[in-house]
């Protein structure tokens, strides 16, 4: 599954979060297209690189979704870029990422590299606070958001950000309805097969995060979306 537009359920490691050997076992082998390793707050160097070199025992895509620079390192199969679209401040759009283009562009290889554009709807959320992101959105302005990302900017993926809350799925399907070419991610709050199963019935993709740390045997339940 190294195509990420096949990909339908992904889980969300947090590398400032422990887990236990056997629980990330159970997490690999759970039949998940993907983990991606990704937080807000105290990712380092240090910690991206244990949980990389501990999915690497397991045959499955690895993603760095980076949160800054300091914590970027090499080894990943991909790297996902969030550019925060409803963020007020431009260094979260593409401030941080002009200022690591200025540094490492020369040696980036750019077909692993992937820019999402996300937009952040839980306001109470580490993400929303970081970002000072406008979440007063409705459904038309969400629309807009996915013409930007699809026709406009030709992003290659569309991420509707929830992180710790559920979202509204009448949200998603107006938004996939807009996007032709981009991959429609969906995360946020997903807490059992039901909710996944809701969301992935117009999200291209769906990523379950919290719940592993909260109640593994839920998350695990949710990769049956793929059946
Ligand atoms: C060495 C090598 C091979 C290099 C590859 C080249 C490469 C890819 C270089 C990178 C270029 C680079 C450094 C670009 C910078 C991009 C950047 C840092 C942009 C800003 C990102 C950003 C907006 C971060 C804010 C946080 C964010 C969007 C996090 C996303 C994940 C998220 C919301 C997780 C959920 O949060 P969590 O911490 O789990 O919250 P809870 O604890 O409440 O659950
Ligand atoms: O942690 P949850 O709420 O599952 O959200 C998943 C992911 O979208 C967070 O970046
Ligand atoms: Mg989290």
């Amino acid at each position: 599954m190294y195509d990420i537009k096949l990909w339908r359920h992904v889980f969300k490691l947090d590398p400032a979060k422990s887990i236990s050997d056997e629980d990330l076992m159970k997490v690999c082998e759970s039949g998940t297209d993907a983990i991606i390793i990704g937080g807000t707050d105290n990712v380092t160097e240090d910690n991206v690189l244990n949980l990389m070199s501990r999915i690497r025992r397991y045959p499955l895509p690895c993603a760095l979704e980076i949160s800054n620079k300091e914590s970027v390192v090499p080894g990943f199969d991909f790297y996902f870029v969030p550019s925060v679209l409803n963020s007020a401040d431009v260094k979260y759009h593409n401030g941080i990422l002009h200022d690591a283009l200025n540094e490492y562009g020369y040696m980036m290889n750019f077909d692993e590299i992937f820019l999402e554009g996300y937009v952040v709807m839980n306001e109470d959320s580490k993400v929303a606070k970081l970002t000072n992101a406008n979440t007063d959105l409705n459904i038309t302005d969400l629309e807009s958001y996915a013409l930007m990302v699809d026709k406009l900017y030709k992003l290659p993926i569309f991420y509707l950000e929830y992180s710790g809350k559920y979202g509204n799925p009448e949200e998603v399907k107006a938004i996939k309805h807009n996007l032709e070419h981009a991959q429609l991610i969906y995360g946020g709050g997903i807490s059992d097969l039901n909710t996944a199963r809701e969301m992935s019935e117009h999200a291209d993709t769906i990523v379950v995060g919290n719940l592993i740390y909260e109640n593994l045997k839920q998350a695990l339940q949710t990769t049956k979306v793929k059946q």
